[in-house]
């Protein structure tokens, strides 16, 4: 239905905006009823049978007049309970009318809202973005004297069949007029021949009868306005950009873009190559954990994406190199989970010192094994952390608070916190260490760094911990060291080759061995982190595609850019080769472009430049600016 070739650059006299389900989120009279009844026990089924009636009326299945009436019959509401409503309509106005007040208020000359629903409960709440009261054409109540509502008025010509028609043909509108509304009483505006556009109107319901009669669909009024090339409160709709979540990240997230108006693709499990290559293909942002590998491959099929959130801590799962080169900035979330793998590994090493894991088999089977061989307090035993970033440091902090003392090594030059200290070697580390627990970064080169020679360096009856990454230690080996003894217990969470989804089995010659943890890369999932995460990296990724700040991505010059008012904003993305911002501000000088805000940061491969710029300019400098050479990617923000 969208057909950008048949968008007009002139402006309708008269935009005409339906209320209930298109203004606000919700049916005012649907609501006013759930108000009324509260605490009574017919409640639910007398709004049910309102909601029906509603229902039916918007797809044109009855006449609007008799459910109108079968609806009033069934309310028993009175003032107050309109009052409640106003208050309660008001937070469910719909987010992109919310966004776009700015034009609600500089056209509102030029707005009507034509509705079935009530003055009572619409006038409040549409004058709040600046509708002008006498613009909204709607029904209006009778009251008793206790102020219970009796009925209706019925010489208005809303409280009729084609009361729309009637009620737009009051007000004799000489130029064009569109509709934008979600029902089939909107249309008939269009059909009746007054309205020259009808816009079905789908960010909080969609109809498939009204959808199939519309000119045109829009799932937001940016979208309506963008169409129309007015002004607006997004450059580029988000309800046109779609977001691909996978490996059940928390629901937070997909409710943080649904609020800003994207739409929302979300997935349990994750995706290999072959399936993300030709899911990618039309994703503006992409959010994964550990299990979903964004490789070049993918990459070079995702031309629409502009970010990729990591809803995790680790990001050697991305081609980091390949997305940077494209102009893709990459977020994650540091330190999101990070307390939560310190207390898994605090726990695992008390229960596998103790020898609890092997007691707590053998009594699974029946076998009662009260003694004290093999099992030790954890205070005064060396642990021995291989990477001492976020998570080594903080276990560090913890597990020397509970007595144990603590060594650590780590790639690149590190101070100690507290009284942990420093060796020069990992094998030094492994040799004096009673408990070893990994906890270094997944980049290539740590593929392996533990392996056979690295166990039988290690002292007899060590314990060992990876809740790193899986390939960085060889389970084969580590499964003989077990066998032999030489490592008494050990707690792995991470694995070379891990299932993508919860259905699929995983196996591993880990399985079976005695005083052995195995848990399914869970360091992270406790409820805390996930919700945490499934807020900051959504807000990450906002933040760039809103206001084009990159502060805290791991693979982009880093800016934090104020908010922009009144200007409008370039973000430009090029590779990192001398004279860009030259030529860019040659083009602004020659265009008479008035420069309102400059920033650029650079990193060894890409420069990005951010320029506002004030209202008003010819927008013929764009292609410009799209010319320079080395332009990886461009786009404007209002
Ligand atoms: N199991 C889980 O659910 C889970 C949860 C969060 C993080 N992680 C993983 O835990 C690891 C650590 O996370 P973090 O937040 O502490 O990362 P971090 O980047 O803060 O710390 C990693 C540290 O390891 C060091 N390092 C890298 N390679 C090394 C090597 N070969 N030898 C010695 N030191 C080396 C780095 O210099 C750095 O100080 C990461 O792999 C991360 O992906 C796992
Ligand atoms: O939740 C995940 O899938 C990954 C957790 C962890 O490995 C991380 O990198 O944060």
């Amino acid at each position: 239905m969208y057909d950008m070739a048949t968008a007009t650059i002139n402006a309708p006299i008269l935009y005409v905006i339906d209320f209930d389900s298109t203004f606000t989120k919700v049916e005012g009279l649907d609501e006013l009823a759930s108000i009324a009844l509260s605490g009574q026990s017919n409640q639910s089924s007398i709004v049910a049978q309102i909601r029906d009636l509603t229902d039916m009326g918007m797809n044109g299945e009855i006449s609007f007049s008799e459910g109108l009436r079968k609806r009033i019959e069934l309310l028993s509401a009175n003032k107050s309970h309109i009052q409640t409503l106003v208050e309660y309509l008001r937070t469910q106005v719909s987010n992109s009318f919310l966004r776009n007040r700015q034009f609600l208020s500089e056209h509102a000359e030029n707005i009507y809202i034509v509705s079935s629903g009530f003055k009572e409960f619409i006038v409040p709440v549409a004058a709040e973005l600046g509708i002008l009261p006498d613009h909204v054409l709607a029904n209006e109540f009778r009251f008793d004297q206790e102020g219970n509502i009796i009925g209706i008025d019925e010489s208005n010509p809303l409280a009729s069949d084609g009361g729309k028609i009637k009620a737009l043909q009051s007000l004799q509108p000489e130029g064009e007029v569109y509709a934008i509304g979600d029902g089939y009483t909107d249309y008939e505006l269009r059909q009746s021949g007054l309205a020259s556009r009808f816009y079905a109107f789908t960010e909080n319901v969609r109809r498939e009868k009204v959808v199939a009669v519309a000119d045109y669909v829009v799932a937001s009024l940016d979208e309506f306005l963008f169409h129309n090339k007015l002004d607006r409160s997004q450059s580029y709709p988000t309800s046109l950009l779609k977001v691909l979540l996978l490996e059940n990240v928390h629901p937070a997230a997909v409710e943080a873009f649904r609020k800003d108006g994207f739409q929302v693709e979300f997935l349990k499990g994750a995706l290999d190559e072959d399936e993300l290559c030709e899911k990618i293909k039309d994703v503006a942002i992409i959010g994964i954990r550990s299990k979903t590998n964004i490789t070049r491959k993918v990459l070079e099929n995702a031309n629409r994406l502009m970010a990729i959130g990591a809803f995790c801590i680790g990001t050697n799962q991305i081609d980091l190199d390949a997305a940077t080169e494209k102009g893709i900035p990459v977020f994650n979330a540091p330190y999101s989970n990070t307390r939560s793998v310190v207390e898994l590994a605090i726990g695992e090493i008390i229960l596998l010192v103790r020898n609890s894991v092997t007691k707590s088999n053998k009594m699974h089977r029946g076998e009662w094994d009260k003694s004290a061989i093999g099992s030790y307090e954890i205070r005064g035993k060396k642990l021995g952390l291989v990477g001492y970033g976020s998570i080594g440091t903080q276990l560090s902090v913890v597990a020397e608070a509970m007595g144990m003392e603590v060594y650590f090594y780590d790639a690149v030059e590190k101070l100690a916190l507290g009284n942990a200290k420093k060796v020069s070697s990992l094998d030094e580390l492994l040799k004096i260490s009673d408990v070893i627990s990994l906890h270094v970064d997944g980049r290539k080169s740590n593929a392996a760094m533990i392996g056979k020679r690295e166990f039988d360096l290690m002292k007899d009856g060590v314990i060992f911990l990876n809740l790193s990454r899986g390939h960085v230690v060889d389970i084969p080996a580590l499964a003989e060291a077990i066998k032999s003894g030489k490592i008494a217990g050990a707690g792995i969470d991470v694995f070379p080759h891990e299932p993508k989804t919860n259905n699929e089995p995983f196996v591993s010659e880990l399985q079976g061995l005695s005083n052995v943890i195995l848990t399914p890369h869970v360091g992270g999932s406790t409820l805390e982190a996930q919700e945490n995460i499934g807020k900051f990296v959504p807000a990450k990724l906002l933040e760039y595609m809103n206001n084009g700040s990159t502060y805290g991505s791991v693979n982009f010059p880093e800016v934090q850019l104020p908010k922009l008012t009144d200007s409008h904003r370039i973000l430009h993305i090029h590779a990192n080769v001398p004279g860009v911002l030259a030529k860019l501000n040659s083009i602004f000088g020659k265009n008479n472009i008035n420069i309102t805000g400059q920033y650029l940061k650079t990193n060894e491969s890409v420069g990005y430049v951010i320029v506002d710029i004030a209202k008003g300019y010819d927008r013929e400098f764009l292609r410009e600016v799209r010319a320079i050479d080395g332009t990886i990617r461009f786009r404007m923000l209002y």
